[in-house]
Protein backbone atom coordinates (compact mmCIF):
# COMPACT_ATOMS: atom_id res chain seq x y z
CA UNK A 1 0.00 0.00 0.00
CA UNK A 2 1.60 3.67 -1.19
CA UNK A 3 1.95 6.16 2.05
CA UNK A 4 -0.26 9.40 1.40
CA UNK A 5 2.79 11.52 2.92
CA UNK A 6 4.97 10.71 -0.24
CA UNK A 7 3.23 12.56 -2.31
CA UNK A 8 3.73 15.66 -0.34
CA UNK A 9 4.34 18.84 -2.05
CA UNK A 10 4.94 16.49 -5.40
CA UNK A 11 3.44 16.71 -9.11
CA UNK A 12 0.09 14.53 -9.51
CA UNK A 13 0.02 14.74 -13.65
CA UNK A 14 -3.64 14.31 -14.92
CA UNK A 15 -3.90 12.17 -18.05
CA UNK A 16 -7.02 12.73 -19.79
CA UNK A 17 -9.03 12.70 -23.31
CA UNK A 18 -12.41 13.59 -24.02
CA UNK A 19 -15.00 11.81 -25.94
CA UNK A 20 -14.51 11.99 -29.02
CA UNK A 21 -10.66 12.84 -28.67
CA UNK A 22 -8.27 10.98 -30.94
CA UNK A 23 -6.18 10.14 -28.00
CA UNK A 24 -9.33 8.99 -26.03
CA UNK A 25 -7.82 5.13 -25.53
CA UNK A 26 -6.71 3.41 -22.70
CA UNK A 27 -2.85 2.19 -24.04
CA UNK A 28 -2.54 6.07 -25.48
CA UNK A 29 -3.27 7.19 -21.86
CA UNK A 30 -1.47 4.82 -20.33
CA UNK A 31 1.62 5.80 -22.43
CA UNK A 32 1.38 9.15 -21.68
CA UNK A 33 1.17 8.87 -17.86
CA UNK A 34 4.36 6.60 -18.20
CA UNK A 35 5.83 10.00 -20.02
CA UNK A 36 4.72 11.73 -16.83
CA UNK A 37 6.39 10.01 -14.70
CA UNK A 38 9.43 9.86 -16.60
CA UNK A 39 9.65 13.02 -16.33
CA UNK A 40 8.59 12.98 -12.37
CA UNK A 41 5.11 13.08 -11.88
CA UNK A 42 4.96 11.48 -7.94
CA UNK A 43 1.40 10.02 -9.41
CA UNK A 44 -0.82 10.36 -12.01
CA UNK A 45 -4.79 11.29 -12.22
CA UNK A 46 -6.80 8.73 -14.69
CA UNK A 47 -10.31 8.65 -15.94
CA UNK A 48 -12.50 5.52 -16.71
CA UNK A 49 -12.31 1.73 -15.87
CA UNK A 50 -9.90 0.80 -18.91
CA UNK A 51 -7.75 3.49 -18.41
CA UNK A 52 -7.55 3.30 -14.54
CA UNK A 53 -6.25 -0.66 -15.34
CA UNK A 54 -3.94 0.40 -18.31
CA UNK A 55 -1.90 3.26 -16.45
CA UNK A 56 -1.97 0.54 -12.96
CA UNK A 57 -0.15 -1.95 -15.15
CA UNK A 58 1.94 0.67 -17.03
CA UNK A 59 3.18 3.22 -13.97
CA UNK A 60 4.61 2.06 -10.44
CA UNK A 61 3.41 5.31 -9.16
CA UNK A 62 -0.12 5.77 -7.02
CA UNK A 63 -3.04 5.78 -9.54
CA UNK A 64 -5.88 8.57 -8.61
CA UNK A 65 -8.85 7.10 -10.52
CA UNK A 66 -12.01 8.68 -11.38
CA UNK A 67 -15.20 7.61 -13.86
CA UNK A 68 -16.80 10.95 -15.80
CA UNK A 69 -20.69 9.86 -16.52
CA UNK A 70 -22.44 12.76 -18.00
CA UNK A 71 -20.84 16.66 -18.31
CA UNK A 72 -23.38 18.41 -15.55
CA UNK A 73 -24.21 18.87 -12.24
CA UNK A 74 -22.59 15.84 -10.76
CA UNK A 75 -20.34 13.62 -13.15
CA UNK A 76 -16.79 13.14 -11.69
CA UNK A 77 -17.79 9.30 -10.16
CA UNK A 78 -21.40 10.49 -9.14
CA UNK A 79 -22.37 7.38 -7.08
CA UNK A 80 -21.06 4.60 -4.92
CA UNK A 81 -21.32 2.06 -8.07
CA UNK A 82 -19.11 4.49 -9.84
CA UNK A 83 -16.20 4.92 -7.22
CA UNK A 84 -16.16 1.32 -6.07
CA UNK A 85 -15.74 0.19 -10.05
CA UNK A 86 -12.61 2.87 -10.03
CA UNK A 87 -11.24 0.74 -6.58
CA UNK A 88 -11.51 -2.36 -7.94
CA UNK A 89 -9.92 -1.26 -11.14
CA UNK A 90 -7.13 -0.61 -9.54
CA UNK A 91 -7.37 3.28 -8.34
CA UNK A 92 -5.24 4.02 -4.96
CA UNK A 93 -6.68 6.87 -4.24
CA UNK A 94 -10.68 7.26 -5.81
CA UNK A 95 -11.64 10.83 -6.94
CA UNK A 96 -15.51 11.69 -6.86
CA UNK A 97 -17.52 14.63 -6.75
CA UNK A 98 -17.08 16.05 -3.35
CA UNK A 99 -19.55 19.11 -3.52
CA UNK A 100 -22.62 19.38 -1.53
CA UNK A 101 -24.97 18.66 -4.14
CA UNK A 102 -27.48 15.58 -4.59
CA UNK A 103 -26.09 12.27 -6.07
CA UNK A 104 -28.00 10.40 -8.85
CA UNK A 105 -28.02 7.69 -6.49
CA UNK A 106 -29.68 9.68 -3.89
CA UNK A 107 -26.48 8.65 -1.21
CA UNK A 108 -25.05 10.69 0.95
CA UNK A 109 -21.60 11.96 0.42
CA UNK A 110 -20.47 10.64 3.84
CA UNK A 111 -22.57 7.42 2.78
CA UNK A 112 -20.64 7.03 -0.41
CA UNK A 113 -17.26 7.34 1.34
CA UNK A 114 -17.89 5.04 4.18
CA UNK A 115 -19.12 2.26 1.16
CA UNK A 116 -15.87 2.98 -0.70
CA UNK A 117 -14.37 2.65 2.83
CA UNK A 118 -16.40 -0.07 4.08
CA UNK A 119 -15.70 -2.24 0.68
CA UNK A 120 -12.19 -1.53 -0.82
CA UNK A 121 -8.66 -0.18 0.42
CA UNK A 122 -8.64 2.94 -1.62
CA UNK A 123 -8.57 6.33 -0.28
CA UNK A 124 -11.31 8.99 -1.16
CA UNK A 125 -10.17 12.34 -2.81
CA UNK A 126 -13.56 14.60 -2.61
CA UNK A 127 -12.87 16.96 -5.66
CA UNK A 128 -15.03 20.11 -4.22
CA UNK A 129 -15.71 23.62 -5.16
CA UNK A 130 -15.89 26.21 -2.70
CA UNK A 131 -14.98 26.30 1.27
CA UNK A 132 -17.98 24.81 2.39
CA UNK A 133 -17.96 21.99 0.62
CA UNK A 134 -14.50 21.39 1.28
CA UNK A 135 -15.77 21.56 4.77
CA UNK A 136 -18.42 18.96 4.46
CA UNK A 137 -16.44 16.99 2.51
CA UNK A 138 -14.13 16.56 5.60
CA UNK A 139 -17.04 16.24 7.75
CA UNK A 140 -18.11 13.05 5.32
CA UNK A 141 -14.91 11.15 5.75
CA UNK A 142 -13.03 12.14 2.62
CA UNK A 143 -9.34 11.42 2.82
CA UNK A 144 -7.89 14.44 0.87
CA UNK A 145 -9.45 17.42 -0.32
CA UNK A 146 -8.97 18.55 -3.81
CA UNK A 147 -10.03 21.86 -5.76
CA UNK A 148 -10.84 20.84 -8.72
CA UNK A 149 -14.42 21.99 -9.12
CA UNK A 150 -13.52 25.35 -7.98
CA UNK A 151 -15.17 27.44 -10.96
CA UNK A 152 -17.29 24.82 -12.35
CA UNK A 153 -19.99 25.09 -9.33
CA UNK A 154 -21.07 28.52 -10.12
CA UNK A 155 -19.97 28.59 -5.91
CA UNK A 156 -16.60 30.46 -7.16
CA UNK A 157 -15.29 32.67 -9.99
CA UNK A 158 -13.29 30.88 -13.10
CA UNK A 159 -10.15 32.13 -12.35
CA UNK A 160 -7.82 31.89 -15.26
CA UNK A 161 -4.74 30.20 -13.59
CA UNK A 162 -5.57 28.46 -9.92
CA UNK A 163 -7.63 29.44 -7.45
CA UNK A 164 -5.33 30.84 -5.22
CA UNK A 165 -7.45 32.47 -2.93
CA UNK A 166 -9.35 29.67 -2.40
CA UNK A 167 -5.85 27.69 -1.30
CA UNK A 168 -5.95 30.04 0.99
CA UNK A 169 -8.99 29.96 2.74
CA UNK A 170 -8.61 26.03 3.20
CA UNK A 171 -4.92 26.64 4.45
CA UNK A 172 -6.24 29.37 7.05
CA UNK A 173 -9.58 26.85 7.89
CA UNK A 174 -7.53 24.19 8.74
CA UNK A 175 -9.30 21.00 8.35
CA UNK A 176 -6.40 18.68 8.81
CA UNK A 177 -6.66 16.86 5.94
CA UNK A 178 -4.01 17.07 2.74
CA UNK A 179 -5.68 19.71 0.15
CA UNK A 180 -4.60 18.84 -3.31
CA UNK A 181 -4.34 21.97 -5.68
CA UNK A 182 -5.98 20.93 -9.23
CA UNK A 183 -7.16 23.58 -11.90
CA UNK A 184 -5.98 25.77 -14.26
CA UNK A 185 -2.62 24.79 -12.99
CA UNK A 186 -0.54 26.25 -16.87
CA UNK A 187 2.49 26.99 -15.58
CA UNK A 188 5.44 25.95 -13.81
CA UNK A 189 5.52 29.08 -11.51
CA UNK A 190 1.88 28.65 -10.86
CA UNK A 191 2.69 24.96 -9.59
CA UNK A 192 4.65 26.97 -6.99
CA UNK A 193 2.66 28.92 -6.25
CA UNK A 194 0.05 26.56 -5.16
CA UNK A 195 2.27 25.02 -3.29
CA UNK A 196 3.24 28.40 -1.03
CA UNK A 197 -0.08 28.82 -0.95
CA UNK A 198 -1.03 25.85 1.06
CA UNK A 199 -1.27 23.28 -0.89
CA UNK A 200 -0.03 19.44 -0.46
CA UNK A 201 0.55 18.71 -4.09
CA UNK A 202 -0.03 19.82 -6.88
CA UNK A 203 -2.56 18.01 -10.29
CA UNK A 204 -1.73 19.57 -13.32
CA UNK A 205 -3.47 18.18 -16.34
CA UNK A 206 -4.45 19.99 -19.51
CA UNK A 207 -1.10 22.09 -19.45
CA UNK A 208 0.91 18.46 -19.43
CA UNK A 209 -0.99 16.07 -21.52
CA UNK A 210 -3.76 18.05 -23.34
CA UNK A 211 -2.14 19.19 -26.81
CA UNK A 212 -5.14 20.27 -28.71
CA UNK A 213 -5.45 22.90 -26.10
CA UNK A 214 -1.58 23.59 -25.68
CA UNK A 215 -1.48 23.99 -29.53
CA UNK A 216 -4.57 25.89 -29.60
CA UNK A 217 -2.84 28.46 -27.08
CA UNK A 218 0.17 28.82 -29.33
CA UNK A 219 -2.04 29.11 -32.62
CA UNK A 220 -4.21 32.08 -30.96
CA UNK A 221 -0.94 33.39 -30.01
CA UNK A 222 0.02 33.99 -33.63
CA UNK A 223 -2.90 35.44 -34.77
CA UNK A 224 -2.27 38.74 -35.91
C1 LIG B 1 -13.54 20.33 -13.97
C2 LIG B 1 -13.15 18.98 -14.49
O1 LIG B 1 -13.94 18.31 -15.11
N1 LIG B 1 -11.88 18.60 -14.23
C3 LIG B 1 -11.40 17.32 -14.68
C4 LIG B 1 -11.15 16.45 -13.56
O2 LIG B 1 -10.68 15.37 -13.57
C5 LIG B 1 -10.33 17.39 -15.74
O3 LIG B 1 -10.99 17.66 -16.96
C6 LIG B 1 -9.17 18.39 -15.57
O4 LIG B 1 -8.36 18.31 -16.70
C7 LIG B 1 -8.35 18.15 -14.32
O5 LIG B 1 -9.08 18.54 -13.21
C8 LIG B 1 -7.02 18.92 -14.30
O6 LIG B 1 -7.24 20.28 -14.44
P1 LIG B 1 -6.50 21.11 -15.58
O7 LIG B 1 -6.68 20.38 -16.88
O8 LIG B 1 -7.15 22.45 -15.57
O9 LIG B 1 -5.03 21.17 -15.20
Amino acid sequence: MFKLEALRSSLIVSCQAYPGEPMRDPRTMAQVAQSAVTGGAAAVRVQGLGDIQAARSAVEVPVIGLWKDGHDGVFITPTLHHALACASAGAHIVALDGTRRGRPDGLSLAQTIAGVHEQSPALVMADCGSVADAAAAAEAGADIIGTTLAGYTGEREKTSGPDLEFLHELAALDLGLPVIAEGRIHTPAQGRAALDAGAFAVVVGTAITHPATITSWFADALVP
